[in-house]
């Protein structure tokens, strides 16, 4: 029930929608076809009987008939067949991708994505949004289409096997019982209990589902993290202790892919035996009418195909049944992000709007609640420029993370400049592709050719100008100290009202580094400026320092 709940509210945002209406048009349309499948379906069972009961009078003409006949449906069920298939196909890309839209921009409001990552849960949002999202589709939409199809196979059909039954007498130990309609109770009672010992025998598999997606991305993304340390990990020459991580990771895939085989196994030699024997049990339960001469072998013929579909279709449970635990551990762990992700935006930051730049009795908090700075009040007037300094691991980055909206533990009250806000990190992040795009980053526009190559010059990048279109891995193409260069290049196109600065010139000499920043505040005249830096030679460019240190036990601004 609960997992129904959560499926619920994971399916609602497209169904529920008015983009959701062309995927219930599809779904009507995959229905009707699936009507149709089962229409042809009852139309050969009634050929059947026809064609062996021709058979046993040797008409070879109504024979070729009936052959053209059976072509005929063929073909029309091919046809129905391949619509079907294509019109779920459309269906499963629709909802996917309403679900990547829809969990991408939750992901991404209220930076989710990195508030997230902080408390530690939930673990690979990657996979949850790229796979777990397409099985999510892929199997709601299968297995509601084949569990449509299978009930209406079952309602066409009882009447059939029903009719085919007649009124049977049973005797036993001098009992006698009379029983209408005895082939469906049969195949009722032989579904029933497939069905309990396949429940009873593949319990275990949706937890062992849920772990293998999670070992699975767990060892997905370590591969990835090695791609993106390739460099680090060749200096340290740690090819050893790597292939040893990597190795414990695929150990947890196999030991989970193991006890996976050992439970499919067991489920497995019940399944393909209750499959085969299937299609011999009603010929078994229809022989004393047979030998009784109360049907004919076109009766018995029919029997086998309206039993067989009886019983396939109330044996959905089985046949279903690894895909619903996969089904079933995949609405559980996009539910958990969901989850997350709806409590993380409970908890979002407002930052609060005003003149000058100002922190109230803030005080900055480790997640586990530990104080890292204590009743902070800073203030700084538009355009100046405000210098934080103190020891190493006081928590001047985090205080700017919080200043910048990002750490949600804090307590007491700031206010931000209005406008556009920048927070340049000590490691610039540079995406790979085209220069151009990298530079005007986070902006969506890219500026003109000249303005790029302009900013470019003044940050000393100018032999750069010329492959602005040019795609690299610009992390890896260039040095810390250019890299932080082209990270100032990025706050002289953006223009922000307030400017973070994190250590975000310490790869560079001093001198240079200087003379970068002043550089800023003649493009930036307006813009506030709080930074962090442990440099001498840039310090004199501040109109104020203030130094953040232990007192009593706790830390505090004291201005110097
Ligand atoms: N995501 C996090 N989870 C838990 N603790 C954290 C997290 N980020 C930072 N901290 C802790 O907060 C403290 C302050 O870290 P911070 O990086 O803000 O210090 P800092 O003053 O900027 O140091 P430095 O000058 O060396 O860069 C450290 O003890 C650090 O371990």
């Amino acid at each position: 029930m609960r997992l129904l709940r959560v499926f619920l509210a994971l399916a609602r945002p497209f169904w529920w929608s008015r983009a959701g209406w062309p995927g219930w048009l599809l779904l009507a349309a995959v229905f009707a076809m699936g009507m149709g499948i089962v229409q042809v379906n009852v139309h050969i069972n009634a050929w059947s009987k026809t064609f062996y009961d021709t058979l046993a009078t040797f008409d070879g003409a109504a024979l070729l008939d009936l052959m053209g006949e059976y072509a005929l449906a063929i073909v029309v069920l091919i046809l129905v067949v391949v619509s079907k298939d294509w019109l779920t196909k459309a269906l499963i890309l629709r909802w996917r991708q309403h679900l990547n839209d829809h969990l991408l921009e939750a992901w991404f409001a209220d930076r989710s994505y990195y508030r997230l990552g902080l408390e530690g849960e939930p673990d690979h949002p990657d996979q949850r949004i790229a796979e777990d999202a397409r099985l999510l589709a892929e199997s709601s939409v299968g297995l509601l289409v084949s569990f449509f199809i299978n009930t209406l196979q079952i309602g066409a059909f009882v009447g059939v096997l029903w009719g085919l039954s007649g009124t049977q007498t049973f005797s036993l130990g001098g009992y006698s019982l009379t029983l209408d309609g005895y082939l469906v109770w049969a195949a009722v009672l032989y579904t029933l209990i497939g069905t309990l010992l396949t429940h009873w025998l593949g319990r275990p598999l949706h937890g062992l589902n849920y772990e293998r997606q999670r070992h699975e991305a767990a060892f997905r993304a370590d591969l990835l993290r090695k791609r993106d340390h390739a460099e680090q990990i060749a200096l340290y020459a740690g090819e050893a202790a790597e292939r040893q991580g990597l190795g414990e990771r695929f150990a947890a895939i196999a030991g989970n892919w193991r006890a996976l085989m050992h439970r499919e196994f067991n489920l497995g030699l019940f399944t393909v035996g209750y499959s085969r024997f299937s299609n011999i049990v009603p010929v078994f339960v229809a022989l004393p009418a047979f030998l009784a001469k109360t049907i004919t072998l076109g009766g018995l013929m029919q029997i086998r195909t309206a039993f067989g579909a009886v019983q396939g279709s109330l044996s959905w449970f089985i046949s279903a049944y690894r895909e619903l635990a996969a089904w079933s551990a995949t609405v559980e762990r996009l539910g958990q992000f969901q989850q997350a992700l709806e409590r993380s935006h409970r908890t979002r930051v407002e930052i609060r709007r005003g003149e000058i730049f100002a922190t109230c009795a803030l005080d900055v908090l480790k997640p586990s609640g530990e104080v890292l700075l204590h009743r902070l009040n800073l203030h700084a007037a538009p355009g100046e420029w405000l210098l934080l300094a103190g020891a190493s691991g006081l928590g001047k980055s985090t205080l700017l993370r919080t200043l910048g909206g990002l750490w949600p533990y804090y307590s007491g009250d700031w206010q931000l400049p209005a406008g556009r806000c920048l927070l340049l990190p000590q490691r610039p992040y540079l995406a790979g592709g085209r220069l151009d795009r990298v530079l005007a980053y986070p902006g969506l526009e890219v500026p003109d050719e000249a303005t790029l190559r302009v900013a470019l010059a003044v940050v000393g990048l100018e032999r750069l100008g010329d492959g602005l279109a040019r795609e690299a891995e610009w992390s890896r193409e260039l040095s810390g100290g250019e890299q932080q260069r082209l990270s100032l290049a990025r706050a002289l196109l953006w223009r922000p009202d307030t400017l973070f600065l994190d250590e975000a010139t310490n790869q560079l000499e001093e001198q240079a580094a200087r003379g970068l920043l002043q550089c800023l505040r003649e493009w930036l005249p307006t813009c506030t400026v709080i930074a962090v830096s442990h440099q001498p030679g840039v310090q004199t460019l501040f109109a104020r320092r203030v130094e953040l240190s232990m007192v009593a036990g706790r830390l505090a601004a004291v201005p110097a």
